[in-house]
């Protein structure tokens, strides 16, 4: 399982088809086609959050898919605890992505025990963390994947334009598990660097497949003179 899906998307694209809450592409069969473009254009992967949209991209695509369950956006919210895993899991993601930044868990859990707990469901998990550290620590409690996601997005840290491919490339010297590049990656180019410095895939999210948030970065730059 763990070599099977680590395969299928080496040195290849995992595309992100998520929609923030209120947005008007937030909904299953739209982002199912999301997915489904992604896939005719070549994608390796998807990644898509909460348990419904997982079983319908599950069953509509047949790439790997890496699942999450977001609960809020503050604090620790992407698959804060071992009940949101596990419900992902069962909904049939071959990946379980979850928060693995050194804060508490809402339910008082480990990341370690939200491992054991996935890994019983049958899905392998991709740790979501925001610094080296928490990327070491993340292996060593048994995440098969880990992936720069949070990085810029705790609260107090700082967050770059672009990608944190130093991050990247630190995890990727230091890890025997594959390290993805995931976040803020808005080139062709970006994501080539991203495999050239050892990551072993990249997932894009924004820059693919979130027209609302495209769309203001144009009307935000017409506005400034
Ligand atoms: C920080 C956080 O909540 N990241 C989320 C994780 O699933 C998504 O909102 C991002 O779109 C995803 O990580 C891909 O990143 P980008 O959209 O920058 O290509």
């Amino acid at each position: 399982m763990t070599s099977s899906v680590a395969d299928a998307v080496k040195g290849r694209l995992i595309v992100s088809c998520q929609a923030p809450p209120g947005d008007p592409m937030r909904e299953t069969g739209t982002l199912v086609r999301l997915a489904h473009s992604a896939a005719a254009g070549g994608a390796a992967g998807i990644r898509v959050n909460e348990p419904e949209v997982v079983a319908a991209v599950t069953a509509a695509v047949s790439l790997p898919v890496i699942g999450l369950w977001k609960d809020g956006d503050t604090g620790v919210y992407i698959t804060p605890t071992v009940r949101h895993a596990v419900a992902v899991a069962d909904a049939g993601a071959h990946v379980v992505a979850a928060d693995a930044t050194d804060r508490p868990r809402p339910d008082g859990s480990t990341f370690a025990q939200l491992v054991t707990a996935v890994h019983q469901a049958g899905a392998l998990v991709m740790a979501d963390v925001s610094t080296f550290e928490e990327g070491v620590t993340a292996a060593r409690d048994g995440a098969d994947l880990v992936s720069s996601t949070l990085s810029g997005y705790v609260p107090g840290t700082p967050r770059q334009a672009g990608p944190d491919l130093r991050l990247v490339a630190a995890l990727a010297e230091a890890l025997d598990v594959p390290v993805v590049a995931e976040g803020r990656i808005n080139t062709p180019d970006e994501a080539a660097e991203a495999l050239a410095l050892g990551a072993h895939s990249v997932v894009v999210g924004t820059a693919i497949t979130a027209p609302t948030a495209l769309t203001g970065r144009f009307v935000e730059r017409l506005a400034r003179p």
